[in-house]
């Protein structure tokens, strides 16, 4: 049996890589930090603050489940094939509805603010 620490110390590891060797967790984690930084300029409520810290977890979290897949998808099928495209690109959407929804969260609460 693994101790709690040995397995906290694992997912270090794996917030370490993801942060540090993935492309995309990596770009993500720039856009948030790039928002939380603007946000600070910002009269902010706290649970305004609540809501874009929400959403920039949610969509890192979601980044890194698609890296996930994706090393999963390239394991078992490292080949072209329509199912591992299917399986890549509904990862790809899921990802890009997140995003395109957590925009969307930032400009109503961040539009009132700057007007
Ligand atoms: N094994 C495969 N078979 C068929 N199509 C694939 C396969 N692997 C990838 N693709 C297609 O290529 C697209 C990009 O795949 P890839 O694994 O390069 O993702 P990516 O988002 O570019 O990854 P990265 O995070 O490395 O930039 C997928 O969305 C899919 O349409």
């Amino acid at each position: 049996m693994r101790s709690l620490k040995d397995k906290f110390a694992y997912a270090f590891v794996g917030l370490k890589k993801g942060v540090l060797e993935d492309r995309s967790v990596k770009l993500q984690c720039f856009i948030a930090a790039l928002v939380i930084l603007f946000c600070l300029f910002l009269p902010l409520a706290r649970w305004e603050w609540g809501i874009v810290l929400l959403l920039c977890t949610l969509v890192i979290a979601l980044e890194f489940v698609n890296s996930v897949i994706e090393k999963c998808v390239d394991l078992i099928c490292p080949h072209y094939d329509e199912r591992a495209k299917t399986i890549k690109d509904l990862m790809a959407g899921a990802v890009l509805f997140v995003s395109l929804a957590a925009a969307g969260i930032f400009v109503i609460i961040l539009g009132g603010k700057i007007i």
